[in-house]
């Protein structure tokens, strides 16, 4: 049947937008971005540009006539933020009122991995994908909408609690773990790509933009070495163009508890010039460890600073130190809301 699903995937979607099961989307997705790229150029001038994807399962966005087009079925609101590949906007679907959040890519930029890798995905501490369609030169992500980033809270609060900064790592390092288990790496962990709750308690890692899929002894499938991320957080492995695994993602994740704990980001205290070379050739940034924090939470940043992959902590390794160092500080006590605190510069 799953065979069945897929043909019907293809010919049910092509020229236009189902309801569908996300198990299906994968390979249909490395197929439609070959004919995607192969029709651009055949482009039909007429206004009626092509409209085809999938959504997964959601009664809450409604293709009419198997079309699901921005302006028609749903529209945009407010820009949110540059993702990787494309603007990020809230939108809303006309005729039910649910609000989502959209990425609007550029089909000569879509990667088809960002739907395959994520639509894979459930987790609790995983935003969810609602499904993608494509608008002639343009591919549309859908998204569930959340309130805020860390990113949004750490530029709010200039530096964040060390608890606080636990609570939000230890979670992050879920995320991690549940992508292990998955064989999927994201490759863009930072503050800017967890998203928080309402309640800003509850962190989802979102945009899998750069995400690659690991063969089972967790190195990447892609094979490619180009530099993915963000430079700040980006592990020595990947600037040096070695082959990467989910352990990549572990060093991003501690170069964003730096940015929670000293309210900027790692490096850039020291260097303007391009980091690649820093991040290859200079020690792990240890100095950048705030004096003032305690001894467990020091503990958790050496072992997932490690330079070599291999020596660094695993997701799961490092949520158990983070959870003792949370504890060793008394657990989650400050809010989430709270004053503004001034980065660290440098001491
Ligand atoms: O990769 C995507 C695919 C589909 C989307 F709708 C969004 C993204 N990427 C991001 N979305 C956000 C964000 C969303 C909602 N509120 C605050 C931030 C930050 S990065």
């Amino acid at each position: 049947s799953s065979l069945g699903g897929y043909s019907l995937a293809l010919a049910g979607l092509r020229g236009s937008v189902s309801q569908g099961d996300p198990c299906y989307a994968r390979p249909f997705f490395k197929d439609v971005e070959r004919d995607m790229r192969e029709e651009e150029d055949e482009l039909s001038e007429a206004d009626s540009v092509s409209n085809e994807g999938i959504i997964f399962y959601n009664d809450k966005i409604q293709p009419v006539d198997s079309e699901y087009k921005e302006g028609r079925e749903f529209v945009l609101s407010d820009f949110i933020k540059e993702g990787s590949y494309g603007e990020v906007h809230s939108a809303q679907d006309v005729n039910t009122g649910f609000r989502f959040a959209v990425k609007k890519i550029a089909l000569k930029r879509f990667s088809s991995e960002e739907v395959g890798a994520w639509s894979a995905l459930r987790s609790p501490r995983v935003v969810e994908l609602f499904g993608v369609v494509r608008e002639g030169p343009n591919v549309f992500l859908f998204m569930e909408h959340k309130s805020g980033s860390l990113g949004q809270l750490i530029a709010e609060r200039g530096r964040l609690p060390e608890d606080l900064s636990l609570h939000y790592h230890s979670q992050v390092l879920t995320a991690l773990e549940y992508l292990v288990k998955k064989k999927v790496v994201h490759l863009d962990i930072k503050a800017d790509n967890v998203l928080l709750s309402e309640d800003g308690r509850d962190t989802f890692l979102c945009d899998f933009g750069h995400a690659e899929r690991l063969d089972n002894q967790g190195q990447s499938l892609s094979g490619s070495n180009d530099l993915k991320g963000s430079e700040t957080h980006m592990a020595p492995e990947i600037v040096k163009g070695e082959p990467r695994g989910a352990k990549a993602d572990v060093w991003s994740s501690c170069c964003a508890l730096l940015h929670m704990l000293n309210g900027c980001q790692p490096w850039t205290r020291y260097y303007t010039c391009r980091l690649y070379l820093k991040i290859a050739n200079e020690p792990p940034p240890l100095r950048e460890i705030p004096p003032d924090c305690s001894p467990l939470t020091a503990e958790v940043l050496k072992a997932g600073l490690q330079k070599d992959p291999v020596k660094r902590a695993s997701a799961s390794d490092l949520k158990e130190k983070t959870d003792r160092a949370l504890k060793e500080v008394g657990g989650l006590t400050s809010p989430v809301k709270g004053p503004y605190t001034d980065p660290l510069y440098i001491a």
